[in-house]
């Protein structure tokens, strides 16, 4: 991970976006998350149903914190314009396709709604809890970001044809695709228009959140991987 501040790095960058300062300095976790053997079994349907299972259960406890993180967004963001998309999200995404999803799949795997926490999860809740009690925006978006930049990495991976069954294929779609990229690009851009203009400190708090943000993914990647 390097650790070179934003102000140095963007000099010499081609294209300075603070995003991508946060994002290269999360390596080597970014690219072990993005590629991981287990999200690649995904997108070619091959995890096994038990694996699929507890990655499922531990992740839906870990969406009741992000669609809490949401929340913040809406109520933290610095214009009615930026609050817009994350207020659209929360409703169309995390509390409609994705929970429905959620159900459809735990109930073909005979899956518990709340079972005991995985300690990355754990760690991961207690994160979003950070950040969302921080009411900091850029904490907030820091996190959301990684969140949804890495599943877009991973799904954008997927090979066409897509697998049949609906437990691998809508899990990719929920990641993928054109309105998922534009939400994607909104936290980037969001962050890339904020983050420039915070003190070297407050970039700092940034990079330590997006990294262990990071971190987590791909732990949680391995957990699931068992
Ligand atoms: C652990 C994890 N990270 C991100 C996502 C995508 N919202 C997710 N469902 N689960």
């Amino acid at each position: 991970m390097t650790s070179v501040s934003y102000a140095e790095w963007s000099k010499s960058a081609a294209d300075p976006l603070f995003s991508e300062w946060l994002r290269s300095s999360s390596e080597p976790d970014w690219t072990a998350a993005v590629t991981h053997p287990f999200a690649m079994a995904i997108t070619r349907g091959e995890v096994a149903g038990a694996d699929m299972r507890r990655y499922l259960e531990q992740d839906f406890q870990f969406v009741d914190s992000f669609t809490a993180l949401l929340g913040a967004g809406v109520a933290c963001a610095d214009s009615f314009e930026a609050r817009v998309p994350f207020g659209r999200f929360l409703g169309q995404i995390a509390t409609d396709t994705e929970r429905s999803y959620f159900h459809r799949a735990l109930a073909a795997l005979g899956g518990d709604l709340a079972p005991p926490l995985e300690p990355v999860t754990a760690e991961f809740q207690a994160l979003m809890a950070q950040a969302r009690l921080s009411l900091d925006y850029t904490l907030i978006l820091a996190v959301l970001c990684v969140a949804e930049w890495s599943y877009l990495g991973w799904a954008s991976r997927a090979e066409p044809p897509l697998p049949d069954n609906f437990l691998y294929r809508e899990w990719i779609d929920l990641h993928e695709g054109e309105h998922f990229r534009a939400w994607v690009g909104f936290l980037r851009a969001e962050l890339d228009r904020l983050g420039p203009e915070l003190s070297e400190e407050r970039q700092e708090l940034v990079r330590d959140f997006f990294q262990r943000a990071t971190g987590l993914e791909r732990r949680f990647f391995d957990m699931a991987q068992g």
